[in-house]
């Protein structure tokens, strides 16, 4: 106490608070103890030094020359990261700021300034629930302001008790924030309303016919049933748009997602319905969607209905078994000298070949293509290993059967083919390899072991697609006796296949090219490859692990 009292340095309101603990000693029942660790607090050099910081950003944050000018340089980090993500592999500078601003230390740096910007430095206490009746004293008031942001919290009546209860409260919403309403709370009152005997309904009324502050009355459930945050991400293998869903609970709290998104499940306490939010979106309330058991109910019973109706069905390479409804995926980091095949998949004729042929061009010793078996007799000056493998038909068909090849097909009566461990070959060697197999090859390719990229080459709607490839003397790929240009027939025949193609494989592709002006798609091409090679991407999480 004398050497606080000798050091005029020390903070006024630290001796005050430690005179009245003093004074407090004589009257308050506590131990010795509790006041030894109190005064020795009070006293501490650690806690003055953080009360000095604290009067200084509070005394600087008056002048008006330490005004901050924005308060949300974090979010136009994320901003300018979007802008440059794309652009790091084509220019330096971008690269440059691209990695920066991933930096740890950079990204605290300006999550420090943003908290001070935003005086977000105030001590915050939680708040003491006012308790109303003296013997009821489980009640709790909770006052929370109604603004533009729904109040994220949906109610229901309870089937045993009839009464109006907590059913869930959405994730970063205004409730949840509150950190007051839990699930399993009972309403007993909404502005002064006593609402005991109400519907749902009926308590949705007072609460849009408010204004300002809405005051609840609630009994608190037993225990807080805290909702958990998950880790997991997933990527819809489907599209959800909330408004035309006649079963969710709640439309105004659903996440409308398309076939791709990744999204971030930040609870899957309820067997229907999971909270999520779309992974990168600034958003921080989450939404509801339908759980993956709910999806796959949904998907099993329209295809009943559609059994029913339609008795023709394509299913020559269609798994019905196969229920997409969301993947768990996990980031892959870029990993040195290790490159990951990149497949190229197109209705035949698309340009698969081209853009393949146009990319080994640019480096030859960097991207390759497997050199294909055949079953067939090795021509004068052809040389084993060279253009084929040349090998017995039995000893093909063989591995084959043991599932060794990722494609293969007849041609004059020989076999061709390109087996899985040319493509790891070429993989363990250093080179990126780049393929582009029949589509039918893609569940044979899609394995942690290849850990391929896939790329959908699409073809640009007919008129497009018939006017640039009339315009460049492309060459049909349907007749292999013949060089000569695609007919009508051939380019529909392209179309209904890339169709097939998106209804079964559509959500599996890490990137789609439409293949309309050739240099375009190139370049694109060009990018994808670049992207693959330097930055963390989504693939399925057991490839990961
Ligand atoms: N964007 C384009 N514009 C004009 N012509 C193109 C375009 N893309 C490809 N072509 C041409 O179309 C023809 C067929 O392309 P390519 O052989 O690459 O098809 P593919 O998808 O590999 O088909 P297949 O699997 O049947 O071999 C070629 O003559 C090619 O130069």
């Amino acid at each position: 106490m004398t050497a606080v009292m000798a050091n005029g340095n020390w903070d006024p309101a630290l001796s005050r608070l430690l005179a009245s603990l003093e004074e407090a000693r004589q009257v308050l029942p506590s131990s010795e103890e509790e006041f030894g660790f109190l005064s020795d607090l009070l006293q501490s050099k650690e806690l003055h030094a953080l009360v000095k910081v604290h009067n200084k950003i509070i005394s600087n944050g008056k002048d008006e020359k330490f005004h901050p000018t924005l308060s949300n340089s974090m979010q136009i980090a994320l901003e300018v990261l979007d802008v440059v993500g794309p652009r790091a592999a084509l220019r330096e500078e971008c690269k440059e700021i691209f990695m920066l601003l991933q930096k740890p230390h950079i990204q605290g740096l300006l999550c420090a300034h943003d908290a001070v910007a935003q005086k977000d430095y105030f001590p915050r206490l939680p708040e003491i629930p006012l308790e109303v009746d003296e013997d009821e004293e489980t009640i709790k008031i909770v006052q929370l302001v109604k603004s533009n942001e729904p109040l994220g919290a949906t109610i229901k009546t309870d089937e045993e008790t009839g009464k109006i209860v907590i059913a869930r409260i959405m994730h970063g919403g205004a409730a949840d924030r509150s950190g007051l309403i839990h699930v399993g709370d009972e309403v007993c009152e909404v502005n002064g309303i006593n609402v005991e005997g109400k519907t749902p309904n009926d308590v949705l009324k007072i609460l849009q016919n408010s204004e300002g502050t809405i005051t609840f009355k609630l009994v608190p459930a037993d225990g807080k049933v805290g909702i958990r945050e998950s880790k997991v991400r997933v990527r819809a293998h489907f599209d959800y748009s909330s408004s035309t869903d006649p079963y969710i609970p709640c439309k105004e709290a659903g996440l409308d997602f398309i076939k791709g998104d990744v999204l971030h499940i930040v609870s899957q306490d309820d067997a229907y319905w999971w909270q999520a939010r779309r992974e990168g979106d600034r958003n921080m309330r989450a939404g509801l969607i339908p759980s993956r058991a709910l999806q796959e109910r949904r998907i099993l019973h329209e295809r009943t209905q559609q059994d029913k109706t339609s008795e023709e069905a394509e299913n020559d390479d269609f798994d019905r078994e196969e229920i997409a409804t969301y993947e768990e995926v996990a980031k892959l980091y870029p990993r040195p000298g290790l490159h990951r095949p990149v497949v190229l998949i197109g209705p035949p004729g698309v340009g698969r070949n081209e853009l393949k042929r146009r990319l080994i061009a640019t480096d030859q010793e960097k991207y390759k293509t497997p050199i294909p078996y055949t079953s067939r007799s090795m021509r004068h000056g052809e040389v084993n290993g060279k253009e084929y493998f040349f090998v017995t038909r039995e000893k093909m068909e063989e591995e084959i059967e043991a599932g060794k090849f990722i494609e293969f097909g007849e041609y004059k009566g020989n076999l061709y083919g390109t087996s899985a461990e040319s493509v790891k070959s070429l993989v363990n060697a250093g080179y990126v390899c780049i393929l582009n197999p029949h589509y039918q090859a893609l569940k044979m390719l899609r394995i942690p072991q290849l850990k391929p990229f896939l790329i959908y080459i699409k073809p640009p709607e007919f008129d497009i697609l018939k006017e640039t490839r009339n315009a460049c003397y492309a060459r049909s790929t349907f007749d292999e006796n013949n060089s000569r240009g695609f007919t009508d027939d051939e380019f529909r025949e392209m179309l209904h296949s890339s169709e097939r193609i998106e209804f079964l494989y559509g959500h599996l592709f890490d990137k789609v090219i439409e293949n309309s002006d050739l240099s375009t798609a190139f370049e694109q091409l060009l990018l994808a490859v670049k992207k693959v090679e330097t930055e963390p991407l989504w693939v399925p999480a057991s490839w990961v692990q």
